[in-house]
């Protein structure tokens, strides 16, 4: 099936925007503002307002019920989603749909701790600032080259990927009704008239039996992963004050239970979706919120998807955990290396209530861009955001300017955790290019996981 053509229309329409954006994350590509645009698709790219492309600016107050009230313990978290269709392999899901008992006030509740399930994506890349979004169908040639695509200014957190996989059935498409077709982000809850088809990360093994959980493969070679660590120590490393790289840090049945975690999440009410804009441009890239929605057009934080009002599903407590683990033992790392007596000072804790899951295919790029759309106080505290990357390697730039040149590149592998926080919660930000083929066998055979690379950022409000 064709999946990246004939998508159609986000339903986005009339164009907005665009400063918002240029607090920037979706960058969009990255690419210099300024970059030829396309008709009302996407934008990947980016614009500069001269301090800014981030998420962020135009923060906005979350609701009280919103608030970054989530707490570790949260144990709803965990339930309540139920895909709206089984997968086009045949493959219902296992998500925990059943309420939490009441005595299970801690999540505890979750036997084997994610969903279970099984998929694949895609990726390869092209040009350095594609952005992480892309909406509509384009021409083969152009989602080929992402800077040729994205052009608008998607500064916020966005910049999106260009995700163009002509091999699959379920891509998400939205389309929208005609009378919806002005009004977008007219007001924050005035449309839901879109239909956002689900999008599977993970491709169809037609005929395959379903894994419901690691395999022995996967099991045994995780054994041996785990006594080459525990040789070796664990690989962190700390990139700059604040910011620390735990390599390889993710184990592979974590990695595959993320991975069907998010398929599972992805596929239903609130999962990926292309994110566009009012003025048709598009993101080339798939993205869902979890906790709340960010809305790459104004970059609010919201409790509903303004396109089609569905409520963002909720964080999984397993990823809260692993999240939790990461930054302690990105304490550790601090401690050990003697760089602070009081690591907090350094890298602050931080109880995610937000993260971001997008899915870059071969072509997805993410243009330099800030985060800094969470609350006045988050940032103001620099509290860290946590990122995961599962699947395809990237090649991910940082800096302190928005500047290609001048930033540093590091390489995101699959199982690599990425945290940035203190010092470093500002930088710039972003991902050149997507290693087509990169990603651990034994992820892809477990879960068929497209090409492409899956990140999760997150972040409390
Ligand atoms: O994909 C990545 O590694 C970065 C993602 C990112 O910067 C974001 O979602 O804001
Ligand atoms: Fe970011």
């Amino acid at each position: 099936m064709n999946r990246g053509r004939g998508r159609t229309t986000n339903g986005y329409s009339g164009r907005g925007g665009r400063s918002w954006r240029s607090g920037g994350y979706f960058d969009h590509g990255r690419s210099p503002v300024g970059a030829e645009r396309h008709s009302g698709e996407d934008s990947c790219y980016y614009q500069d307002d001269g301090m800014s492309q981030s998420r962020g600016r135009h923060l906005q107050k979350m609701s009280p019920a919103s608030g970054s009230s989530y707490s570790k313990h949260d144990s709803t978290a965990a339930f309540g989603y139920k895909p709206k269709k089984p997968f086009p392999d045949g493959t219902g899901l296992k998500w925990q749909n059943d309420p939490p008992q009441a005595s299970d006030t801690s999540g505890a509740v979750l036997k084997d701790d994610f969903p279970s399930l099984s998929c694949q994506l895609d990726s390869k890349g092209s040009q350095p600032y594609a952005g992480r979004t892309q909406v509509e169908p384009l021409p083969v040639e152009e989602t080929e080259n992402c800077a040729s695509v994205l052009h608008h200014d998607f500064s916020r957190r966005v910049n999106f990927s260009c995700l163009q996989d002509e091999s699959e059935p379920s891509e998400s498409s939205q389309k929208m009704s005609p009378q919806n077709s002005a009004g977008f982000g007219d007001s924050v809850h005035t449309e839901c008239q879109v239909v956002v088809d689900p999008f599977d990360i993970c491709l169809s093994k037609a005929g395959t039996p379903v894994m419901l959980k690691p395999s022995l493969l996967v099991k045994n070679r995780e054994k041996r992963n785990e006594i080459k660590r525990s040789m070796e120590g664990q690989n962190g490393i700390v990139l700059r004050s604040g910011m620390v790289l735990l390599k390889k840090y993710l184990s592979l049945s974590d990695q595959v239970k993320i991975v069907k975690a998010c398929r599972e999440l992805g596929f239903g009410s609130g999962g990926f979706y292309q994110p566009g804009y009012r003025d048709g441009a598009k993101l080339h890239l798939k993205m869902m919120c979890l906790g709340k929605n960010w809305d790459p057009e104004t970059g609010n934080y919201e409790d509903l998807r303004p396109i089609d009002c569905a409520v963002p599903p909720h964080i999984p407590r397993e990823f809260y955990l692993l999240v939790e683990k990461a930054i302690k033992d990105s304490h550790a790392l601090l401690q050990q290396k003697a760089i602070a007596s009081h690591v907090e000072d350094i890298l602050p804790w931080m109880s995610p209530n937000i993260c971001i899951v997008n899915f870059y295919s071969a072509s997805g790029r993410l243009g330099l861009h800030q985060d800094r759309d969470e609350s006045p106080e988050s940032l103001h505290k620099r509290l860290p955001v946590v990122s995961f990357s599962i699947g395809d390697s990237a090649e991910f730039l940082y800096g302190d300017q928005r500047d290609v040149d001048k930033a540093e590149k590091v390489e995101l592998e699959s199982g690599d955790v990425l945290i940035f926080g203190g010092n470093s919660r500002h930088i710039f930000h972003g991902v050149t290019a997507i290693k087509q083929n990169t990603a651990p066998r034994a992820l892809v055979d477990e879960t068929n996981l497209r090409p492409g690379r899956l990140n999760l950022t997150f972040r409390e409000y």
